[in-house]
């Protein structure tokens, strides 16, 4: 190492280090206002928020009146017991990323196939109201302005829509039923969608749109399945609204209505409010766990004094006739309990539309049965009844399978009526769904004060953060039942995890519809990829990592909160953030399945998205800028010490550059412990030190092969990499700088590839071009291809100024975002720009743990890829690799097409 290297204690001198040029120190203080003003996700807008002060109501009433943004279209379902809506916001804010690639378009500059996309994203939100409570939903729609556009929609602003012409699609009964109430209320017309086109519509749409929608549920046990969509009809579509429609889907639009019930989730309702005096569904549902239907349902046991019914094969616990014990002369209504007869209705009512649900599949000859409608709500003892009744009769050759948006079908469907949304088109890849803290009060009461200030905003989400914590608390243990039907045993999910719906409420989230987005050109096989390395399905892997996010959590709020200056208004919202995601992960711990499929890349980038939603846009940035400033006053001499070795020798110490570098992670309880420990230089030193190869996984041979064979057998040098770069400071500016810096002089084109927004210290592609055109101030190499990769400003001036007649022939170095707003990258869903760089690549390298351990380590690629990590974390180190922590990893792997 050279010795300023050794000598410099960067802790004590970067701050004299501070950038020459003030036309830079303006670039940064605009790249970082802008980053803070406008995220392409949008922001929670509490301004004006209510809650309900009810300590009866589990489910909060809240009431968000400007967090309407430009709101376009709203659907209504209006169904004989719920009222269900979907609207959509949209966001068409320019992105800083957005500027800097429009002005590089300007300026003739392209990174190969380059687009430049309008930012068209939008989001689409779920919410129900009862509709005996339908004035409670005008005042919702009202108070959002949803009818009207949104407050901010230009026809809102220029006066051109008047409330007369107006026109809303609705579907279900109620579109017809209370049309003239709406067009009193807020004089709007509807437009009447058929109910049975929107259900078929809706699902499809899900089907195909949502990767994790259908999932199956079989004692207790939740499954995602991934359905085909070449083969995903015909299939049988059973609702369970009030009644119960079952439908033949042959294909988009194609279907008929083959039967029905009239025995649904109206009869379940209003059969237990005349029995039990409960006041809501929910409650019902609630009391249902607690029961035992022994007490009511006769069972066959009770006809054949205990024993079973062996020659037809019924056991003594089966139900023989439901409800069939209250024939009893003696009883009144009041001696049998309200919990045994709850249950005995759920179950009653599950069995009968299963097994309609699976006599209509069987006279079709359907194998895959669909359940939607608001009675299922997430009811684990409901989907487990509906899906043993399936089961049982269909002797396992047809499938119960439930979605999540269970009760949104027809509305979504109305929804896509709106021709011009296009959201028939839009496609897994495109689509993100998140959680903020405001999706689980769908469909609540609207009262109470309006909050004026910053002030009454953060309480509100302390109030609401402490319902939502109480929502969370897991329903008792049910003393073990007794009964089955038709020949087999009840259900078992009805242990202590079970949820009411109050909290299923959660389960829905925000869907974003992000048309950049798109799967990743080179995975070898985008169908078999799976990004994540460790399976969260195993309970102890969760609760590990659980525990690692909630022990960082006091360190993280410390950081965000001085990030903003340690203000009291950044400790109260770091106070909000840390109760908001420690709900999440409680959640989590329950119900891992909660928010679909759940992945250590989603757990980790929620944490990121959490921080976003209560406003801290980059909690390491004074960190990060740090750590760069630090890593930079050493560059020139690591450069000049690459440059003094032979071709072997300075690969090797490029890749365990890398790899040493890649230690500062302040996401790893590890590293950040070492911190104390020394200064960034030291511990970059202690770092390099320690390498010793073999290195855990050591490709390093097969690569050096790949890079500097001679004679025969030399090898084209690669057109152009992907870097798929890791974190700020001494990982991008000691370790993958030096790396990309080789392949340029090799003739290389590099993409350095950095996330869209940040993530712990993750280096964004807004930061990078900063950190390039400090680096360039000390390397030709890396000056004439930032150059020529039109990373430098003043450059960008004198090319326009030239017309670009004399632009350089230099290799050329590039930026592109990747999409993503965690530490970990998920391949099916990239930035636009990224895809269309990646065509003409042919080595990607992908840096981190996030990025290459916890996501991607076994992904396959068509073109040659290189994966290089250190691992900061023990238990993954022991369970992945058999090794220890702080080893490193060097996984190379030739392009798939070439094998
Ligand atoms: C969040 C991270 C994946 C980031 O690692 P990186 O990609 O920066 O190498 C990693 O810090 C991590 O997994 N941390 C949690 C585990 C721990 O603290 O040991
Ligand atoms: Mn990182």
């Amino acid at each position: 190492m050279a010795s300023e290297l050794n000598n410099s204690n960067p802790d004590h001198d970067y701050s004299k280090e501070k950038l020459k040029h003030s036309s830079k120190e303006e670039m940064v203080s605009t790249m970082t206002n802008s980053m803070h003003r406008s995220s392409s996700r949008p922001q929670l807008d509490v301004s004006r928020a209510a809650i309900q002060e009810d300590s009866e109501d589990r489910n909060p009433t809240i009431l968000l009146p400007n967090q309407s943004d430009d709101i376009s279209h709203l659907a209504l379902d209006i169904g004989g017991s719920l009222i269900k809506l979907v609207y959509f916001s949209r966001h068409e804010e320019q992105s800083p990323d957005d500027k800097r690639r429009s002005m590089k378009k300007r300026f003739g500059l392209s990174n190969g196939n380059r687009r430049s996309y309008p930012i068209l994203g939008g989001r689409l939100h779920f919410v129900k109201f009862e509709t005996g409570k339908l004035n409670e939903c005008l005042d919702f729609i009202s108070s959002k302005q949803l009818h009207r556009g949104g407050i901010d929609s230009p026809s809102w602003r220029s006066g051109t829509q008047t409330d007369d012409n107006i026109v809303i699609k609705a579907t279900g009964g109620g579109a017809y039923k209370f049309a003239d109430v709406l067009k009193e209320r807020l004089g709007v017309s509807l437009d009447k969608e058929d109910e049975m086109s929107c259900l078929v519509a809706g699902a499809n749409f899900l089907l195909k749109a949502i990767r994790h929608e259908a999932f199956t549920h079989m004692e207790g046990q939740k499954e995602f399945v991934q359905i085909d969509h070449n083969d995903m009809f015909p299939y049988l579509l059973v609702n369970v609204g009030s009644g119960v429609s079952i439908i033949k889907v042959d294909g988009d639009g194609k279907y008929q209505r083959v039967s029905g019930t009239n025995v649904g989730g109206g009869t379940f309702w209003g059969l237990g409010r005349l029995l039990t005096k409960c006041k809501n569904f929910d409650e019902l549902l609630e009391l249902s766990q607690q029961g035992d239907n022994s007490n009511v349902d006769m069972l066959v046991g009770d006809i054949y004094g205990g024993l079973d019914y062996s020659k037809i094969g019924l056991s003594a616990s089966t139900i023989a006739s439901s409800f069939g014990k209250t024939i009893s002369e003696t009883k009144e209504l009041s001696d049998y309990r309200p919990e045994d007869i709850s249950l005995s209705l759920l179950r009653m009512i599950s069995y009968n539309i299963g097994q309609i649900s699976y006599l209509n599949a069987l006279r079709y000859g359907l194998k895959k049965i669909f359940f939607g409608g608001f009675f299922i709500r997430g009811h684990a003892y409901t989907m487990d009844t509906i899906s043993f009744a399936v089961h049982f009769w269909s002797k396992g050759q047809a499938q119960a399978m439930f979605l999540r948006h269970e009760g949104f079908l027809g509305a979504l469907g109305a929804f896509m009526s709106y021709e011009k949304h296009g959201l028939d088109y839009l496609r897994a890849h495109q689509l993100v769904e998140r959680f903020p803290m405001e999706a689980p009060c769908i469909g609540g009461k609207i009262h109470g004060p309006p909050l004026g200030n910053l002030n009454e905003k953060i309480s509100w989400l302390e109030k609401f953060v402490q319902k939502g914590t109480q929502i969370t608390a897991p329903v008792p243990m049910a003393p073990p039942g007794t009964t089955g039907m038709g020949g087999f045993e009840r259900p078992s999910s009805r242990g202590n995890t079970l949820r009411s719906d109050a909290s299923a409420a959660l389960n829905i989230g925000v869907l974003h519809l992000m048309p950049t987005l798109e799967e990743f050109p080179l995975l070898a096989d985008p169908k078999m990829y799976e990004p994540n390395t460790i399976d969260l399905l195993d309970h102890g892997e969760l609760e590990y990592w659980v525990t690692v996010l909630s022990e960082h959590l006091p360190d993280l709020v410390d950081k965000a909160v001085a990030s903003e200056g340690g203000t009291d208004d950044a400790k109260r919202r770091g106070d909000a953030f840390a109760h908001a995601f420690s709900a999440h992960l409680a959640r989590l711990m329950e119900e891992p399945a909660a928010y679909g499929k759940l992945g250590l890349a989603k757990l980790l980038e929620l944490r990121e998205e959490c921080l976003r939603e209560f406003q801290f846009m980059d909690a390491y940035i004074t960190i990060k800028e740090r750590e760069n400033e630090a890593s930079l006053a050493v560059l020139p001499d690591l450069l000049i010490e690459l440059d003094s070795m032979n071709e072997e020798d300075r690969l090797l110490a490029l890749i365990e550059g890398v790899l040493a570098a890649n230690i500062f992670d302040w996401g790893s309880r590890a590293c950040v412990d070492l911190y104390h420990k020394g200064t960034i230089i030291d511990i970059y030193r202690m770092s390099r030190k320690k390498m010793q190869r073999p290195w855990r996984v050591d490709d390093f041979d097969m690569f050096k092969e790949k890079m500097l064979s001679s004679g025969d057998k030399k090898s084209q040098p690669y057109k152009r990499a992907l870097f798929f770069v890791d974190n700020s400071g001494a990982d991008v500016v000691l370790g993958m700088l030096p790396l990309a810096r080789e392949l340029l002089r090799r003739g290389t084109e590099v993409v350095l590839v950095a996330n869209s927004l940040p993530a712990l210290n993750d280096v964004t592609a807004l930061e990078l071009p900063e950190i390039v055109a400090e680096a360039a101030k000390h390397c030709d190499i890396i000056r004439k291809a930032a150059e020529a990769g039109g990373l430098l400003m003043d450059a960008m001036v004198s090319i326009q100024e030239d017309g670009l007649k004399n632009h350089s022939t230099s290799v050329s170095l590039m930026v592109a975002e990747n999409g993503s707003g965690g530490p970990c990258i998920d391949l099916r869903q990239v930035s636009s720009e990224l895809a269309a760089v990646a065509k003409d690549a042919d080595l990607i390298i992908l840096e981190g743990m996030g990025r290459a351990i916890h996501t991607n380590l076994n992904a396959h690629f068509k073109c040659d890829s290189l994966k290089l990590a250190m691992v900061k974390n023990q238990r993954l180190a022991e369970k992945l690799f058999n090794g220890n922590i702080y080893d490193c990893i060097c996984r190379f792997e030739p392009g798939k097409e070439q094998l």
